[in-house]
């Protein structure tokens, strides 16, 4: 059965099909049944003109039979739009009486009802039996009432309705007079519902609302909502079109900027280096609200003559920000035996402290995310400090920088000076990573133990510690940059001479690993595998051209330097390689040995040993030992005695305790006199004068007393100290020798400086065992009770040769 019949094709080439126009055969439905057809999302209002897709088989098939027999249909919205076949459960069960104005196939083959909506209606039941659905109805009757209530929300739809026409652009302009016009409020909740933008539930809603004070209540409820969004939709719309045509007015002037720009002869190399930068912004990897700090920056530069003095500061401030490692993170890997092998190949020796790094390494490798402590190397200069945190970067296998804050005073050289400071720069902890490129580098602050204290410039100390402070340091805020920036991956090392001068808070930080100075047994080992190496590459030598033989290297370490580390011992060898290369550069010789004759024409005579001789060889001098913060030393008591009435003076920058000290030796002597056979009428006619030269030795404590004691023994009797022996100890006022400390580094000292006999208290001898075993078989130690029984070792047997 074909119910399209060909009309003269219409404009819109679709063809159109009255309905009506063949007498209609008989379709066997009841009359008070209806054809049903089924919509996915469109609720038709009664007296709403709408065209309905329609694609379904049975759909067609019911809308041609009603068309063909000029029925009504019911359109009726299904509860879910994706029921392909809806029966009668799947539908809604309220819809709208509708006539069909033309049933519309378009040349594409689509099919579509115009129908106008007439009356509401509630299914009653559907019919079994038909080719599609077929449903008895109750047609439901708008009843004829008013009152002021309703009247009231008539007034306030056709005022909202009016609100939101103008609202509409594309609304035509008689749909507000027709509205104006509507006096049916059921008429005009169902006009008002169709112009609405809403859901098909929303509307199928206000379809099955029946009483009309309800429906009217609904219907201004969405239609406030609904002016709501068009109004909020609408400033939206025009800040965005605002902000549109301020970007084309800046893009305008910018142009016009440039323009003028160039006229001045001011553009290029701006506009060149303004994109460079621009580019640096995008790969620098910086965090977002950075980025937008560095953009804002990068505009006031835009903006700027690029011959004033703010473009430069400006632009090295962009440089800084675009070149630190933001992102830039090496792999860190941590392989144990691999560092073991690193830690042994750069350094000799240092067994304990190797182990203890590598214990370090191992813990952070198991717990990478947890807090290590900042390890802190204390020792002398040039024992391998510095060296030892290199090897550290090599085995986790990160970058190296270090910083050196001997004599900083400033909080602003941590933490850097403000921009507005003529000449600012970043402080030197982001100078330092930045030098190291990566944002987990090693970073080795060497000498905190020489950090200034607190000033009116700030306390650097404080600021150290917020550095190094793991709660604090992902956000360290340096004062040039203004920005935070993230050191918590940096691992921190620190180096120091001194403990206790590091400040507390500082040290209480620190997980402090101790190093002693090197016995000339390592001294040599260190020479001859890593030292002498490195200075022949240095000096372009190679082994076969020349050759240090082991009498002389042990030569330069015992004559020529005198030092707990190897830093001079490098510098002499160094010294003896120029040389060489000098005379091999010559063409002169291929091979040049140097043996221990040779030493005093290239290195001058012997620096230190004769001075031991020379110095106790009139009586009054006695050889002290010090304990220094760079590893312990000798230190010479000198005595003297001039014509007087028995007054001490003193000199030589002592400190209280070792004035005491020389006053307690000089008491002390005095009672003893007569059983060493010194006349008391020395001590009556004379002023002695006690002096200990050496301005580098820090000199106070008691440990002098010993040596104080003898050289004032040595004085008094005339017999001179034996030049190669050394002694330390407190005494008590009635000649008892007291322990002190540091007797470690006083030991190796005296060894460096060629003592061969060590005067030790007695109650010190347990301290031997930190010694090498190699050191204390080059000594013969002598431990005393009491002072008198130095007064046999030390001093030479009889001739006077002073007075
Ligand atoms: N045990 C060692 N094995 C091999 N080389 C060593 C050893 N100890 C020190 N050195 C070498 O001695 C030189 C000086 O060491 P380094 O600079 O590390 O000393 P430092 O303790 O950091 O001194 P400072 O406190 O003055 O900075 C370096 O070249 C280092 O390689």
């Amino acid at each position: 059965m074909d119910t399209k019949t060909s009309e003269q094709p219409p404009v819109d080439k679709a063809q159109e099909q009255q309905p009506g126009a063949e007498a209609p055969p008989e379709l066997n439905i009841p009359d008070d049944a209806l054809i049903i057809v089924p919509v996915r999302n469109l609720v038709m209002f009664p007296q709403m003109v709408a065209p309905i897709g329609i694609g379904r088989e049975s759909s067609i098939k019911a809308a041609q039979d009603a068309a063909r027999t000029g029925r009504q249909v019911g359109i009726v919205l299904q509860r879910d739009a994706e029921t392909d076949e809806p029966l009668g459960v799947d539908l809604h069960r309220v819809g709208t009486l509708a006539s069909i104005l033309r049933y519309v196939t378009t040349p594409d083959g689509n099919h579509h009802l115009i129908c106008q909506g007439e009356q509401r209606f509630v299914v009653k039941e559907y019919l079994p039996d038909y080719p599609y659905l077929v449903a008895r109805v109750q047609s439901f009757e708008e009843p004829e009432t008013s009152s002021p209530d309703i009247e009231a929300r008539m007034l306030q739809l056709k005022a909202r309705t009016a609100e939101i026409l103008q609202m509409l652009p594309q609304a035509p302009a008689e749909l507000a007079n027709t509205a104006a016009a509507i006096e049916s409020p059921a008429v005009l909740c169902d006009f008002v519902s169709g112009l609405m933008d809403l859901k098909p539930s929303e509307k199928q809603d206000i379809l099955e609302t029946f009483d009309l004070l309800p429906r009217l209540d609904k219907v201004l409820g969405f239609l406030v909502h609904f002016a709501e969004v068009l109004r909020i939709s609408r400033d939206i719309d025009k800040q965005t079109k605002e902000r549109f045509e301020d970007r084309q007015r800046e893009v305008l002037l910018r142009e016009q900027l440039k323009t003028i720009q160039s006229e001045l002869g001011e553009t290029e190399g701006n506009a060149a280096e303004v994109a460079e930068i621009e580019t640096n912004i995008a790969k620098a990897g910086m965090p977002e609200d950075v980025e937008q700090a560095a953009r804002k920056e990068l505009r006031r530069l835009q903006n700027m003559p690029d011959s004033s003095a703010e473009y430069s500061s400006l632009r090295t401030y962009l440089d800084w920000l675009t070149e630190l490692p933001w992102n830039v993170v090496t792999d860190e890997r941590i392989d144990i035996a691999q560092a073991r092998d690193i830690l042994e190949a750069d350094h000799y020796g240092l067994e304990k402290i190797k182990r203890r790094i590598l214990e370090y390494l191992a813990v952070r490798k198991l717990n990478p995310e947890g807090r290590s402590p900042i390890l802190c190397f204390v020792g002398p200069p040039g024992v391998g400090k510095t060296s030892l945190g290199q090897s550290i970067a090599r085995a986790t296998g990160r970058k190296f920088a270090r910083l050196g804050l001997g004599g900083v005073h400033d909080e602003a050289e941590i933490r850097g000076h403000r921009r507005t400071y003529i000449g600012a720069l970043p402080g030197n902890i982001i100078q330092a990573v930045h030098k190291a490129g990566a944002r987990n580098c090693v970073l080795m602050l060497d000498e905190v133990d020489k950090l200034g204290g607190g000033s009116v410039h700030g306390d650097p100390a404080a600021a150290l510690l917020e550095v190094l402070d793991p709660e604090q340091n992902a956000t360290f805020r340096d004062n040039y940059l203004a920005v935070p920036f993230d050191l918590s991956k940096v691992l921190f090392i620190t180096t120091a001479n001194v403990l206790d001068a590091i400040p507390g808070p500082l040290r209480d930080r620190m997980e402090v690993i101790q190093l002693l100075g090197y016995t000339e047994a390592e001294k040599m080992q260190i020479a001859q595998r890593y030292l002498i190496k490195r200075q022949l590459e240095a000096n372009g030598l190679s082994r076969e051209q020349c050759e240090l033989t082991d009498e002389a290297l042990r030569a330069i370490i015992h004559s020529y330097t005198r030092e707990a580390g190897v830093r001079n011992l490098e510098r002499e060898i160094g010294s003896v390689f120029r040389h060489v290369a000098m005379k091999v550069a010559e063409g002169t010789v291929q091979h040049v040995k140097i043996e221990e004759a040779d030493l005093h024409a290239i290195l001058g005579p012997h620096k230190h040993e004769s001075e031991l001789a020379m110095r106790t060889s009139l009586a009054g001098v006695a050889t002290g030992l010090a304990w220094t913060p760079v590893g312990g030393d000798i230190l010479f008591i000198e005595a003297s005695r001039s014509p007087g009435g028995g007054r001490l003076i003193l000199t030589g920058q002592l400190g209280d305790v070792m004035k005491e000290s020389a006053q307690a030796a000089l008491t002390l002597l005095k009672g003893k006199a007569e059983r060493l056979g010194i006349a008391a009428e020395r001590f009556e006619k004379s002023d002695i004068h006690v002096h200990v030269p050496a301005g580098a030795i820090p000199k106070d404590g008691p440990s002098a007393g010993v040596a104080m004691f003898v050289a004032l023994a040595s004085l008094m009797m005339d017999r001179p100290v034996r030049y190669d022996h050394a002694m330390t100890g407190e005494i008590s006022l009635r000649g008892l020798v007291l322990p002190v400390g540091g007797i470690k580094e006083k030991v190796l000292a005296a060894l460096q400086a060629g003592i061969r006999t060590v005067l030790l208290p007695a109650r010190n001898e347990k301290d031997l065992e930190d010694i090498p075993q190699e050191a204390r078989d080059q000594l013969r130690f002598v431990f005393l009770e009491n002072v008198e029984q130095a007064i046999d070792v030390v001093l030479e047997e009889g001739a006077t040769l002073a007075d």
